[in-house]
């Protein structure tokens, strides 16, 4: 990405800025402007769009009009031979149309579909740092047909370089002891940025031997497992087990992510949910939606884990993107421990399909010896 130095960014985050302001105008269902050199088109999130801003675009588009669709939402659709982000032509804006395209369970595709240019998957990046999702309307426009509109633009190179610039503008902004039951000796440190749309949390629990390999778990935020119980996935079980197990051996840190449903946000968690609620398991739900498998990046959390000083790590997880991602980011795991959380009726497919179906390291049969509620 390239650097620019202003009054009030500094370098690095001028960047940042515009696609911040950029993610507030499309979460908002206002159009943003794309610039890709010379190359200028609105892009609108379709699960926000309306018949009155699809009409004002209509006076735009010319006919040029786009939808673009991840490629998990075409292969859905069933679109022929299409292993890659693409685009439907729109010469109208039909936004009944875009909503089956973009959401409805049993929509087919009945048109051809296009390759994605640079743009339309900028504004597939858009969607994704959105938390919305992947479907947007696109309209190629000259700078002269919207001269004077209050529209915020942004570089694709920002919006493409948003999550490494973020890495890399990473900063604690707070730390405090926070007594936890059963781990009275621990202390939250907050940093500003990272992924999702919030800050990141480090949770040290006790005083980890930073010079050993410390104990470490990335947990991504599961607010219906970790706060409320749900039965559903094993989340709230894995968080406090690993905080007690830490507080009673040696410590350690989990970083609690903002990265509720895999990446994909706590809404489209629940149109997942939904989905599953009708039969669909964990990840044919995220496809129907257009996600792929896994949406999360851990180069942020790795980097947070640096700054707390630490070079060497225990990964407790099952997941093995996790480890990949701590290995990639030039980190050393010397180990990595099973955490298992509490197998029930509701949660055993979702468990079942994380080992089958994304590799997971979950031993059934461990599991399920667990079935039966603690003593
Ligand atoms: N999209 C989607 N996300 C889910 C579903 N169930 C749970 N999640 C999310 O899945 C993520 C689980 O994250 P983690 O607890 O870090 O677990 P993990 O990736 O299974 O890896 P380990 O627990 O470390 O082995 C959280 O972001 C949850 O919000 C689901 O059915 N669909
Ligand atoms: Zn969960």
């Amino acid at each position: 990405m390239p650097k620019s130095r202003t009054l009030f960014g500094r370098p690095g985050e001028t960047e940042i800025i515009a696609v911040d302001r950029a993610l507030a105008e499309f979460r908002a269902g206002r159009p943003v402007l794309l610039r890709d050199g010379e190359n200028l088109a609105l892009a609108l999130s379709a699960e926000l769009a309306d018949v009155d801003i699809a009409e004002r675009l209509e006076t735009l588009a010319e006919g040029n009009a786009r939808l673009v669709l991840s490629a998990a939402r075409l292969r859905r659709l069933g679109a022929k031979g299409r292993s890659e982000t693409g685009v439907l032509a729109m010469p109208a804006i039909d936004i009944a149309r875009v909503e089956t395209l973009a959401l409805k369970i049993d929509a087919r595709v009945d048109a051809p579909v296009g390759p994605a240019n640079t743009l339309d998957a900028a504004a597939l990046e858009l969607a994704g740092l959105a938390l919305v999702l992947p479907a947007i309307i696109l309209v190629p426009v000259a700078a002269a047909q919207i001269a004077g509109e209050p529209l915020v633009e942004v570089a694709i190179a920002a919006i493409n370089g948003y999550r490494a610039a973020q890495v890399a503008t990473l900063a604690i902004v707070g730390r405090a002891p926070v007594p936890l039951e059963g781990a009275p000796d621990t202390e939250f440190v907050v940093f500003r940025g990272g992924e999702g749309l919030r800050d990141q949390v480090a949770i040290i629990v006790g005083k980890p031997d930073l010079s050993a390999a410390v104990p470490v778990r990335l947990h991504s935020a599961c607010l219906t497992g970790d706060l409320f119980g749900s039965l559903k996935c094993d989340c709230g079980d894995q968080l406090r087990e690993t905080v007690e197990w830490m507080a009673q051996n040696e410590g350690g840190i989990l970083l609690y992510l903002d990265q509720e449903g895999r990446g994909n946000g706590i809404s489209n968690k629940m149109r997942a949910y939904k989905l599953q609620s009708q039969g669909w398991d964990t990840y044919d739900a995220d496809e129907v939606l257009g996600f792929d498998l896994d949406q999360r990046h851990f180069d942020f959390a790795a980097e947070m884990l640096k700054q707390l000083g630490v070079t060497r790590v225990t990964a407790l997880t099952n997941n093995p993107l996790k480890v990949g991602a701590i290995k990639a980011a030039g980190l050393e795991v010397a180990a990595t421990q099973r955490v298992l959380g509490r197998p029930n009726i509701h949660n055993v497919r979702y468990l079942a399909s994380k080992r089958d179906r994304a590799g997971h390291f979950i031993d059934m049969d461990a599991l399920m010896a667990r079935a039966a509620p603690k003593d």
